[in-house]
This record gives C-alpha cells, structure tokens and sequence, in this order.
C-alpha cells in the first residue's frame, strides 16, 4: 500500500485531533500512531477512538489522555529536539518538524518575537505534539504521498484562551492561511492553529476533490456537536486515476485589469516588462475605444494569488491609471520542457507541452531563432522553418510520446 493520494474535505474547518481522527477512521492504525507518539514522548499520552455522531453523521472521534504529570517545555527549539531524536520513520519526522517549524514560524510573526522564543499553545504541547506527529504517522501507515486539500472554513467570532480575547480565526490561522483558500462564517473557530499548519504544510495545493479511484474514506470528528453543520474533516483516500498530483490541474489565478487612455505609449514596453520581473504569469494590453470615443488600452495582468498585492500596487506605480479591476481565475498549464534540435551548424531550442507525458504542442523558442539568423545572416523566416521541419524529424508532433533521455535523433536535452 505504496503511493497513495488523499484530499482533505477541511469545508467545516480543521483541528489536529480531527484531522487525525479521520485519517484513524480511513484505516490507520491506532496501534502504530501510538508508537510514534512514544517515541517522541514516552509514555506522556494515550491516544485512544470512540465513535459519536455529529448532525446525525457517524464519526470517530480521538481522545489523547496525559499519562504523565510534568508539563513539557512548549518552546520550539525543544520540541524540535524530541523530534529529532525520536526513533521514527524519516518522512514522519521530516513531516512533523516542518508542521511544527510552519506553527513557530507563524506565531513568531504574529506575536513579533524569534522563532526560537515560541512557546507553543496553552491546551498543551502534548496534545500538539501527540496530534501532529499522530497525523504525520498516520499519512505514512496509510501509504499517503500526496495530499491536497479544500477550501478550509475558517469561522468566525472570538474565542477566549490564555492570551485573552481572540477574533476569529485567530492570528495565526490568519497567518497560515496566506496563499491558502479560506472561507469564513460559521460559528466559532472552525480553523485551529494545529490544524492549519497540518493542512497547508502536508498538502501540496488547494483543490476541489480530484480525479482518484477511492480506496477508503474517513471522518473525524471535532469536539463539539452542532445541529444542522456536521463538525468533521473528512479524508478521501485512493489510487490517481491520471497521475498524481494532476500536472495539468486548474490552479487559482487573479487577473488584474485597469483601462488607460492618457499614459506615454511609450512607456508601455517597460510597465509590462516590471510587471512580468515581479512575477506575473502573463501582462498583455487590449486597445480599446473609451467613453469620449478616446482610443486607450486594457491592461491585463495574469497574477498568482500571492502575487496580487505587489502586481496591484506596481500598476498604481507605474500606469496612469486611477482603478484596479480584480477577477478570480482559474488556470490550467501544461507541463514543459525545452528540447534542442540541429538547424544548420547549430542547434535551436524547442519549448513542448506536454500532457501525461502525450506532447500537444511544440514551438521553437522565438529569441533563439532570431539570434541564429542574425549571427548567420539566414533570413528569420527560414530559420524558424527549418527548425519546425527538424522538431517533426525529431518526434516533436502533437499526439506522440515525448522522447525519452537519450533516444535517438537529431535531438539533445
Ligand atoms: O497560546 C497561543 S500563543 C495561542 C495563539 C493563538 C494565535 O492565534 S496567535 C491561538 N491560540 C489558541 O490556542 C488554542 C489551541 O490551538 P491548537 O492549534 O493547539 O489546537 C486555540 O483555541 C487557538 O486559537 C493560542
Ligand atoms: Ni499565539
């Protein structure tokens, strides 16, 4: 039970013990969970299930019991020391120091001290450490390499603990939900610090549930029962139907736009120039006709969501403009790789897309063609020729296999 993929449903938010109640419920097993938490802290807690029901779903649901009096050192520095000296499996502790490392992180940011001064939560440092190295173990006994998650129910409100009163989600779910898809609403903290950094530091991205053959499902349960919003994470366990993670899967994208009618069209070239060096996927412009039949343009920015900030204010900057449109997008790209093939004496790259390792397009990259002919005084439009006519000699063509390292043919990687 090798390389198995699993998508987290976090839709009624996310805490550690439920998480790890689910991935207990899918099929892992209790037995060696414990183990690993024992090898972190001996005998410092219990990990036992029960099975309760929540809006009328049944659940299974994880109580972790201390078995020891003292209370852990809760600063960082010495959680990662029990970790890495744990006798554990690498990829469980590799995953519960980087858990752990994302949770310090984000509390050293929000409350503006070093990372090494963080003291974890008040509920405890052996629940977390039972919860996180609890799910890491859980991942790996289940056989799971790859996990993506939901949008993940955040709530709202304000919850009370040791540092006072809290708005929902607290600082540093805010925080570990950058880049993430979060939704708030619902009553409470739906989303606890462990929770998050669990779902943003083991998924490798936020996606509605994928193409898989289900192997097991799994439902853990959150401590309070709410009528009428079934409080669970649910954990769909299976084989990829095509591939894993999909490498052409639709990702969230941003475009910005702004109309402009009274910048120096001159100054055009270097804006999408600045926006493209920070980042932007792709910046173009539309002409248009504006109100006053003035002629202007449509700038067109293509941002991934972390990006948006920083693109936004560099149109501010470098644009006339007084207004920023916004959309969500979602965008799909095929993966690439850049092949050479001989033209003349020399050779020319080719950039193919490429689905499942299916090529579906192959075009020799522009720049290269333009320099060739320069240097070789060919005229352009026979060089991009020839290069074409060696990309279809060298299997280039939509629909066949993309050629392996070292295949025959008039063609270098
Ligand atoms: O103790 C600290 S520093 C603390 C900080 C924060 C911030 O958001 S900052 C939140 N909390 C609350 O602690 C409990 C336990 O969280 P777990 O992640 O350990 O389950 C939770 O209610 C947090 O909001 C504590
Ligand atoms: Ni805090």
């Amino acid at each position: 039970m090798e390389n198995r993929s699993a998508w987290l449903d976090v839709s009624a938010g996310v805490a550690g013990d439920m998480l790890l109640a689910a991935l207990l419920d899918a099929g892992a097993d209790l037995a060696r969970v414990q183990r690993a938490v024992d090898a972190v802290i001996p005998g410092a807690v219990r990990t036992s299930t029960t099975t309760v029901s929540r809006a009328g779903l049944r659940a299974t649901k994880v109580d972790v019991v201390a078995t020891a009096d003292d209370a852990p050192d809760r600063r960082w520095p010495a959680i990662r020391a029990l970790l890495a000296a744990a006798a554990l499996p690498g990829a469980v502790r590799d995953n519960a120091l980087a858990v752990f490392a994302r949770l310090a992180g984000a509390e050293a940011r929000v409350h503006g001290i070093p990372a090494e001064e963080v003291h974890f939560h008040e509920v405890g440092a052996w629940d977390s450490i039972a919860d996180v190295v609890g799910v890491c173990a859980a991942v790996h006994d289940l056989g799971i390499t790859s996990i993506t998650a939901g949008r993940v129910a955040v709530g709202s409100g304000r919850v009370r603990g040791a540092h006072g009163d809290l708005a929902v989600p607290v600082p540093a779910v805010l925080e570990l939900s950058r880049g993430w898809r979060v939704v708030g609403g619902g009553e409470g903290e739906l989303a606890t610090p462990t929770g998050m950094a669990l779902v943003t530091t083991l998924a490798t991205g936020c996606t509605d549930l994928p193409d898989l053959r289900v192997a097991s499902v799994g439902v853990g349960a959150g401590t309070r029962d709410v009528p009428g919003r079934a409080n669970v994470v649910r954990v769909v366990v299976g084989e990829p139907e095509s591939g894993w993670p999909p490498e052409d899967a639709a990702e969230d994208a941003v475009v910005l736009r702004a109309n402009v009618d009274d910048l120096d069209p001159r100054v055009w070239p270097g804006v999408l120039a600045t926006l493209l060096d920070a980042g932007a996927s792709d910046a173009w412009l539309v002409p248009i006709l504006m109100k006053k039949g003035r002629p202007a343009h449509t700038l067109h920015v293509l941002a991934p969501p972390e990006r948006t900030d920083r693109l936004r204010d560099l149109m501010f900057t470098h644009t006339t403009t007084l207004g920023v449109r916004e959309s969500p997008v979602r965008k799909t790209a095929l993966d690439r790789c850049v092949l050479e093939v001989a033209v003349g004496d020399g050779h020319l790259p080719v950039k193919v897309g490429h689905r499942d390792d299916v090529i579906v397009s192959a075009t020799p990259e522009y720049e290269d063609a333009a320099a060739m002919a320069a240097r070789t005084g060919t005229p352009l439009r026979e060089v991009l020729r020839q290069a074409d006519a060696a990309a279809r000699r060298a299997g280039l063509v939509q629909g066949a296999s993309l050629p392996r390292p070292g295949s025959a043919g008039d063609l270098t990687t």
